[in-house]
């Protein structure tokens, strides 16, 4: 199929050689007919790990549209120019950095975590100015492009955003929900997730569904939290075997405890390291955490993969998979390019759409999407449980970004002082100061 039409779109993918890159080149190929591409562009600051990649990209896009254009670069200018999306999923420090994130917290008994928690914190610091610097590449080079943002901690990312690039083409989002789409799916007896309305509210990696309906517009969520009650979002029989790896295992099942604390609404799993943090330490090990099963699983099978295909000269037998991450960015840039005004959970201003809580904070909410961006539902108010939970955590991330802004040392402290995670201030401040070693070179100095 022929694509390269005029009015078809150019899309970079920044932080092109990341795991994720792979499924979300095959998600674009396979869905030509209703995002038509003239243009795929990879953009890395590190040419070396991007190349391990571009060269079965080049052989993807070659079998499947050979019209397409395919760059791979490492200079902003070429990666940056004549493009209407930039898909985002960039990692300061790389794996490694994370490792350091999860295992220096985890040293002190407290939540070792990509996102929550004090490593978190520290990812997010160092997360701002890389995102900042490719939001700025594309404001030069392409003024209209949309940017869709997966980099994490997204959080953090989204409030940098509100801040200090206010008026940008920047969408924040996450892929959990989701995932945990796709289980209440399963549960209810659905094909497709797609299936389901849902209403939600939260922040990022911190929120609640409130509604599940079905097509004829009848609530499901009551029989949705009775399943959860007993199974979490684990199906009665499954094993470990039946997921990507244990943590994800462990994690659909904690749903249960998390749940029990409001069965009024279905949880989103990541509060298990808000509400159980405990329980999360207890079963980590401090040695061998999420960054090193990350580092042997998912990076060892996509680059190892994409080694085999240049090697091979042919993708055809590919092992590589279409997963829900590269799914729902997909989606969203459909949306935006052709006015599709689908319903999807955004990371954005508040402003009223939770109408008890802070209208800068950055929420996470059902929006439409249309040509124009999107449009935040109005969600109404929250009760006093959900509403205390996420009004310390946005001031958590609200700190991370002040401490980046002022180079303050006080409110990175206050920040991890005040995350649910952490028992104390003095253990906050040891968790600090090995911190800031670990991450030389990345964080602003603070003072
Ligand atoms: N929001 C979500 O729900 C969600 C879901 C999955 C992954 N993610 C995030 O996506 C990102 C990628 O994850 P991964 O495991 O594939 O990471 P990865 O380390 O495999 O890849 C990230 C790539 O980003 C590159 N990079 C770093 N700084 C850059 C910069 N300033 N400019 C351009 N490129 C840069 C790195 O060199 C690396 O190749 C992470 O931030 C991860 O947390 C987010
Ligand atoms: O530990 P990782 O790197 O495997 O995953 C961390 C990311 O986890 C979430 O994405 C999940 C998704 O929700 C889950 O259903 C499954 O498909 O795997 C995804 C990641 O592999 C989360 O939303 C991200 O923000 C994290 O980066
Ligand atoms: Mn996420």
């Amino acid at each position: 199929m022929e694509n390269a039409g005029k009015n078809s779109i150019s899309v970079v993918i920044a932080g092109g050689g990341s795991t994720y890159t792979p499924e979300i080149i095959l998600m674009l190929l396979a869905n030509l007919d209703r995002l038509p591409l003239r243009c795929i562009k990879l953009y890395d600051n590190d040419g070396e790990r991007q190349g391990k990649l571009a060269s079965a990209v080049k052989i993807l896009i070659e079998e499947r549209d050979p019209s397409i254009e395919f760059v791979a670069t490492t200079d902003p200018k070429i990666a940056y120019t004549d493009v209407d999306f930039c898909l985002a999923h960039i990692r300061v420090g790389q794996l490694p950095m994370r490792e350091l994130d999860e295992k220096i917290p985890l040293k002190y008994g407290v939540v070792g975590q990509e996102t929550c928690g004090p490593g978190g914190l520290a990812y997010g610091l160092r997360s701002i100015p890389g995102v900042i610097e490719n939001i700025d590449y594309m404001e030069k080079y392409s003024p209209n492009c949309w940017m869709l943002n997966y980099s994490n901690p997204a959080a953090i990312v989204a409030e940098a955003c509100r801040r200090l690039r206010p008026h940008s083409r920047v969408i924040n989002i996450c892929d959990m929900p989701i995932g945990l789409e796709d289980s209440f799916a399963r549960i209810l007896g659905f094909k497709s997730r797609k299936q389901l309305d849902y209403r939600y509210f939260g922040l990022n990696h911190f929120g609640w569904y409130t509604s599940v309906k079905d097509p004829d517009g009848n609530e499901l969520l009551p029989k949705l939290v009775e399943h959860e009650l007993k199974y979490g979002n684990t199906m009665p029989g499954e094993s470990m075997d039946d997921y990507t790896d244990h943590t994800w295992y462990d994690t659909a099942l904690k749903v249960k405890d998390i749940v029990s604390l409001d069965p009024s609404m279905a949880p989103n799993s990541y509060l298990q390291y808000y509400l159980f943090p405990d329980d999360m330490v207890a079963h980590s090990d401090p040695q061998y955490t999420r960054a090193n099963m990350v580092m042997d699983g998912r990076e060892k099978r996509v680059f190892g993969e994409c080694a085999r295909i240049a090697e091979a000269g042919t993708a055809e037998g590919t092992s590589l998979r279409i997963g829900i991450h590269a799914e729902f960015i997909v989606d969203l840039a459909t949306a935006l390019a052709f006015n599709t005004h689908e319903r999807m959970l955004l990371i954005v201003p508040n402003n009223g759409a939770i109408e008890n809580f802070d209208p800068k904070a950055m929420v996470e909410i059902p929006c439409i999407v249309g040509k124009d961006g999107y449009e935040p539902l109005s969600i109404g108010t929250i009760p006093t449980f959900q509403k205390g939970l996420m009004y310390e955590q946005v001031c958590v991330e609200k700190l991370v970004v002040d401490a980046y802004e002022q180079h303050s040392y006080l409110k990175m402290l206050q920040a991890m002082s005040l995350s649910k995670t952490v028992p104390s201030a003095n253990v906050a401040k040891k968790i600090l100061d090995e911190l800031i070693v670990a991450n030389e070179g990345y964080w602003p100095e603070l003072h």
